[in-house]
Order: structure tokens, then C-alpha cells, then sequence
């Protein structure tokens, strides 16, 4: 396995139709993998603008709607691996989806497949009332794909914010852990850059979160400022609240040295807690 590779986050300013969306994704994965990208990365819901209304408008059949379609052209006309944001997946049951991550290498096939496993009821204020469970079925799985660089284990926004998955994602040997989020503009200033880094230095992993922009006309406002963290804990890469592709090299040598140097793997006591995958872990 290559010892580093460059990982691009598309922080995406979504529109408002789903063919927008599918332009405007399809040019900015092309742009990454030009400059180098071996990895893509798009953000939570990026066919639509965050609200049941409109996530009801683009929700897509199973196994293979437009969007998976696009996906699977654009990571093998790119030559890439590519995480491909998440879109609402019909379930048959009218008003509820799922919320869908699709993973494919750089021959165009699926290799993963994850549902966002915690779902967002909250009551931040008069105006973020949201209670995803009335629309969203939850996931029962963790999703964790072998690539060309390294094992990845993957999260959908709400997932962050659970440090017993990403010990799971660690467990299972993974160097990177990929958030697809849209977090709140409410909760992001405080807590987005926090759980990432957490989640890296709590397994000395790479952590990628990646959002849509910021943009006022959605009904649901997100924070954007994607980055990714290295495992000693610091922010390499980032942007703020606009659309920009975020790069970062990411460097296993790095990550062995800084398990050398600290090395809580061996001081673990395993003898007094642990933490059990009580999925069936089976990937896709
Ligand atoms: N869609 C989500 O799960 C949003 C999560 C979020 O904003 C948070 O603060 O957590």
C-alpha cells in the first residue's frame, strides 16, 4: 500500500434542483482528481436543499436511481475512490427515506453502502426544531471499505458525534474516518471542529468531515468549514463557510510516528472496558 495519498473534500454549494446538483458535482469531482485527488469525498444530501420537502422531491428507488448512476460514471471516468456524499433513498413506505452513502472505486463499483445510523431529533430553538426520525429510517450498521491507501470507516453528520462507532472504525484497523455531515450553523461553531479532532486523537486516526456551504436560501442553514485532521489532533486542511474543494496529503508514515511516540494502544486496558460491534459488520 502507497505510503500517502491526496484526499479531496468537495464542500459543495447545493442548489436547489437535483440536475443542478448532478453538473455541478460531476465538474467539481473532475477538478479534484485533475489536481490529483485520489480520494473524492461530497458532502450529506447534495441533490437537494436540506428540508423534508425537498428531500421528499429528489428521494431516489434502490439499488440504482440517477444519482447512483453518476456516481459510478464519474469515480471511473475520474479513476478514483469515491465517497459519494448522501442522498435520501425511498423505502417504499411514502414519507420515510433512508439517508444514503454509496462508496465506489475507481472502476465505477460499489465496494460500500451506509446509512446514517443516528438520526437528529433536537430542540435548539424556535427555528431548528427538527425531528429526522418522522422522515429518516436509521441504519443498524457500521460501514468500514478497503481502498488502494488504507481501510476507511464512514459517518454521516449525527455519527460524529459518537465516539463508540469511530473506537469500532478503529478496532477494525481503519486510518481514516470519513463525516459526511450537514451540520447546523447552531451547534457547528462549537462543536464541528471538536468532535473531529476528538474522534482523531480518542484513535489516532485522519479525520475528514465535509459539509455542503453555507447558504441562506435553504431552509436549513449548515456550517460548512470542512477540514480534515491529522492524529496528533491538528487541523491540516480547511475552508470556511463558501464552496471550495479542501486538499489534504494524507501521510501513514505520519500517523505510525505518532503512534510510536504515544502509544495508547498498549495502555489500553483492555482488561477493565471495551467497546463490542454488535452489528453484524457485514460491508457490502
Ligand atoms: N443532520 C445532522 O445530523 C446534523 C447534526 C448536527 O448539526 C449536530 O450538531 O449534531
Amino acid at each position: 500500500m502507497a505510503s500517502r495519498f491526496k484526499l479531496a473534500l468537495v464542500q459543495m454549494l447545493v442548489e436547489r434542483t437535483k440536475e443542478l446538483n448532478h453538473i455541478k458535482a460531476k465538474k467539481l469531482i473532475q477538478e479534484a482528481a485533475k489536481k490529483g485527488a485520489k480520494v473524492v469525498v461530497l458532502p450529506e444530501f447534495f441533490t437537494s436543499w436540506c428540508d423534508p420537502k425537498f428531500f421528499l422531491e429528489v428521494m431516489e428507488p434502490v439499488p440504482k436511481g440517477p444519482t447512483f448512476t453518476l456516481l459510478s460514471e464519474a469515480a471511473r471516468e475520474n479513476e478514483i475512490f469515491l465517497f459519494g456524499g448522501t442522498y435520501p433513498e425511498a423505502s417504499g413506505k411514502s414519507e420515510m427515506f433512508g439517508n444514503l452513502c454509496n462508496i465506489f472505486n475507481p472502476r465505477g463499483e460499489l465496494i460500500g453502502q451506509h446509512r446514517k445510523t443516528h438520526l437528529f431529533d433536537v430542540d435548539l430553538g424556535p427555528r431548528l426544531r427538527i425531528t429526522e426520525s418522522h422522515n429518516v429510517i436509521p441504519g443498524n450498521n457500521f460501514t468500514s471499505v478497503t481502498t488502494d491507501y488504507c481501510k476507511i470507516g464512514v459517518g454521516i453528520c449525527l455519527d460524529l458525534r459518537f465516539p463508540e462507532m469511530a473506537r469500532i472504525y478503529g478496532q477494525r484497523g481503519c486510518n481514516l474516518l470519513i463525516y459526511m455531515g450537514a451540520f447546523s450553523r447552531k451547534t457547528g461553531p462549537v462543536h464541528w471542529d471538536v468532535l473531529s479532532k476528538a474522534r482523531a486523537v480518542d484513535n489516532q486516526v485522519y479525520v475528514a468531515s465535509v459539509g455542503p456551504a453555507t447558504d441562506e436560501r435553504s431552509p436549513y442553514v449548515t456550517w460548512g468549514h470542512s477540514s480534515v485532521v491529522n492524529p496528533w489532533g491538528e487541523i491540516i486542511a480547511s475552508c470556511e463557510s463558501e464552496e471550495a474543494i479542501v486538499y489534504a496529503d494524507i501521510d501513514f508514515d505520519y500517523l505510525k510516528e505518532v503512534r510510536r511516540m504515544l502509544p495508547i494502544e498498549n495502555q489500553r486496558r483492555n482488561d477493565l472496558y471495551t467497546t463490542v460491534d454488535l452489528t453484524n459488520g457485514t460491508p457490502v
